[in-house]
């Protein structure tokens, strides 16, 4: 198995008690997290969201995504349903890194878009690779979810590794002066679902 367990922990939230579980991929050394909140094991579909790790949205309040803003809406409504899963994956720039990804904002800084930015680096607009989510899933024992995400690549992949995706639960941001660029590019050139309406208004069954 490429990930394996090591150890779990509670985690207090402004939003409430998760249980936080870490996890070793060990051909890369990449240390990976899912925060659960109450019982997800019982068979039904979970609320969830695949999070990819983004150190200047996450932590570092930045305004040029929407990735902090999604992760915090993400635990407030796994909280409000009172069962949930978030899987915090450390897949940093799309799967590029984190130096890879202020190269590619340089270059954004010059006029390009984001996957015009990993184009010129020699990267593809998505490097990201979900295979770890289904043994992090099968050791919480959840099988099925209810997945938070604009983001079709992220359902199509669930599915193609047997784990079921009952419905998208659309996850949208405001858009503000320096992501509207970001989103509108996501929405153009790599199929996210962005519309109108926001998060919790509409969940779409699949
Ligand atoms: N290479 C690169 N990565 C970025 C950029 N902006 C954000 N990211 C990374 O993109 C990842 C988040 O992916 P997004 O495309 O924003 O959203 P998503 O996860 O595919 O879809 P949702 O589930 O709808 O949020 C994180 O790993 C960020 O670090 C950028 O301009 N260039
Ligand atoms: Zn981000």
């Amino acid at each position: 198995m490429p990930v394996v367990f090591v150890a779990a922990s509670q985690l207090p939230t402004p939003f409430g008690v998760f249980t936080m579980h870490g996890f070793l991929e060990e051909a890369t050394g990449k240390e990976h997290v899912a925060l659960t909140f109450g019982d997800v094991a019982d068979g039904k579909p979970v609320l969830g969201r695949l999070h990819s790790e983004c150190l200047t949205g996450d932590a570092l309040f930045s305004l040029r995504c929407d990735c902090g803003f999604q992760l915090e809406a993400a635990l407030r409504a796994i909280a409000a349903e009172g069962r949930g899963v978030l899987l915090y994956l450390r897949q940093e720039g799309r799967g590029i890194g984190l130096l890879n990804k202020i190269r590619a904002y340089e270059l954004q800084d010059g006029g390009a878009d984001t996957v015009e930015a990993n184009e010129r680096l020699g990267f593809g607009a998505d490097q990201r690779d979900y295979a770890i989510c289904r043994p992090m899933l099968e050791h919480l024992g959840i099988k099925e979810l209810k997945l938070m995400t604009n983001n079709p690549r992220k359902v199509k992949a669930l599915g193609d590794m047997g784990i079921n995706v009952a419905a998208r639960v659309p996850l949208q941001i405001d858009h503000n002066p320096h992501n509207k660029k970001y989103l509108a590019t996501k929405a153009g050139k790599l199929g996210h679902m962005l519309g109108s309406l926001h998060q919790g208004e509409v969940e779409e069954s699949l």
